[in-house]
């Protein structure tokens, strides 16, 4: 048997050549295919081509023809559905349910979404009325950035993806994008959907690789790059906004998180406990929005406390195929270590893992997967670290407290700020503790409820900026004022 090869996609053809490496399925273990990785060379070749592109007759095409390829982009990866299910399924070991109804929906919703938005986005103007009787008219035209880097993580790939690069197309921009390392293969398979829709040659470019010393840094210190969009590790952020710095480059960042919820004594228990693990144990855990603090009122924290327990012994892990499996592996081995330290640390800080906190007895053929039990610990001190550090895995740590003003106190004593839900029988409670979360996102008695025009993203470690609609609409540009005076004389 062939081992499949993933190629680099430069203006508009997959490239030969450029050493390998392997991309695991983190299943069993086994090699799903060889990524040819991008040297400095390939990177710099994808940044002309979308440079390239952006000086042809892309560069020209209205509003509503980018709108129009970009419909025909969403009915292709409709029709190429299944080959895009297999791929993010062999890299991510997800459930067939999750891939279906969250990553591959979202990336043709992502494309349509964004035409909509663009196809009827006015622009800025303002009647200016001087005093002495002067008027002027002025208006904001929106041009494209230029060639925009998009650099996503492994979680959602496609998802992720596509929610960056629908609106940087929509805007008219040319785009270079770097899935990671572990999950390449949608990133690819969309280069030919792409092709077939009608896009042209070089506004879709993908380099494969790594970070520090690969494609991801090459990418981000090309000279031809204008601006950058990231999902992924705080740390990561913090490096690559030091890359985009000497140019005073556009950043739009979405990082890590560290999510609380808050579930108050008169809240629906059983509505929350069924929220909630679905907030805790979502993509096994790997969601930046996943919740992994859990504040609990103390006269129902024994109940809602069992209440998660039950469901999350009820979860089944096993082969994404399969119908009764509800929770995947992690995305590799050593994501696995970094999870697995946090068991240590949590029973060497005080922890009781009450539910999970070991990896679990798999069957032979999936022994060398990337597989943990979902995990549930009480007695963490809040300043622990497994409560004030991101773990990104099927992990929750529940406090008890008293006051709404304690657990409002306690959730936003964080350096991250991305997502929060509480949980309450009080629409006016709801209201007032969502409104005081230090979050960019609050949800009251629901979780990971979207609507793609809302503002998404966080504050502090969580990121900069916000994409979603009108703002994704303007990080995507760039505006230039025009001001025309409507009186008869220039004045001073
Ligand atoms: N959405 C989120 O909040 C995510 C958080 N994580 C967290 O990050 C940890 C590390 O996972 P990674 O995949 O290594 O995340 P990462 O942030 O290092 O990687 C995300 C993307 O950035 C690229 N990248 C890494 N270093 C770069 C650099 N110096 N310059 C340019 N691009 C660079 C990667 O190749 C990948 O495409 C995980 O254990 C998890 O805790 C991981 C994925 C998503
Ligand atoms: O729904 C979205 O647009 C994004 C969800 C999740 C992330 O951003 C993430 O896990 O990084």
């Amino acid at each position: 048997m062939t081992t499949q090869l993933i190629r680099n996609f430069v203006g508009g053809e997959f490239l030969e050549g450029g050493t390998g490496f392997d991309n695991v399925n983190p299943v069993d273990g086994s090699v799903l295919s060889v990524v040819s990785e991008a040297d400095r060379g390939i990177v710099d070749s994808a940044v002309g081509a979308a440079q390239k592109a952006l000086e042809g007759p892309w560069g020209r095409y209205t509003a509503n023809q980018r709108a129009a390829v970009m419909r025909r982009i969403a009915e292709r990866i409709e029709e190429r559905f299944d080959d895009l299910l297999a791929a993010e399924i062999g890299d991510t070991g997800k459930p067939e349910a999750l891939a279906r109804d969250l990553d591959v929906s979202r990336a043709s919703l992502n494309f349509r979404a964004f035409a909509d938005m663009i196809a009827s986005a006015g622009v800025d103007s303002y009647l200016t009325e001087f005093p002495d009787g002067r008027r002027a008219l002025n208006y904001a035209l929106r041009k494209p950035l230029g060639v925009v880097a998009v650099i996503v993580p492994w979680n959602l790939p496609l998802l992720l993806l596509t929610w960056k690069v629908a609106p940087a197309i929509a805007c008219g921009n040319a785009v270079v994008v770097k899935p990671s390392e572990e999950t390449p293969t949608s990133a690819t398979l969309l280069g030919e959907i792409m092709k077939e829709a009608g896009l042209p040659d070089g506004v879709y470019n993908v380099v494969h690789g790594f970070g520090a010393g690969s494609a991801g840094e090459f990418l981000t210190t090309a000279d031809g790059v204008d601006g950058i969009t990231f999902t992924g590790e705080s740390s990561t952020g913090s490096t690559i906004m030091r890359a985009a710095a000497p140019k005073v480059r556009p950043v739009s960042f979405e990082l890590g998180g560290k999510n609380a919820a808050l579930v108050f004594a008169d809240a629906n228990i059983e509505r929350a406990v069924a929220g909630l693990t679905r907030s805790i144990f979502t993509n096994t855990g790997q969601v930046c929005l996943c919740t992994e603090r859990v504040y609990i009122q103390l006269p129902i924290f024994d109940e809602v406390v069992a209440g998660l327990a039950e469901h999350a012994n009820s979860l089944v892990l096993g082969k994404p195929f399969d119908k009764r499996t509800t929770t995947g592996p992690l995305i590799s081995q050593k994501h696995r270590d970094k999870v697995l330290s946090y068991f240590e640390k949590a029973e060497v800080e005080g922890g009781t893992a009450i539910v999970g906190g070991r990896i679990p007895d798999m069957p032979t053929d999936l022994a060398q997967g990337s597989w943990v039990l979902p995990t549930l610990w009480t007695g963490l001190a809040h300043n622990s670290s497994p409560m004030r550090e991101e773990v990104f895995g099927p992990v929750a740590g529940l406090i008890p407290f008293d006051t709404e003003d304690e657990a409002v106190r306690l959730a936003n004593d964080t350096q991250y700020g991305l997502a929060a839900s509480v949980w309450t029988g009080s629409l006016e409670r709801g209201h007032r503790v969502g409104g005081r979360m230090k979050t960019g996102i609050s949800w009251v008695n629901t979780w990971y409820m979207r609507d793609l025009r809302s503002p998404f993203g966080g504050t502090g470690l969580s990121g900069i900026g916000r994409e979603g609609g009108t703002n994704s609409l303007h990080f995507y540009t760039d505006p230039t004022n025009v001001c025309i005076n409507l009186s008869e004389e220039e004045t001073i």
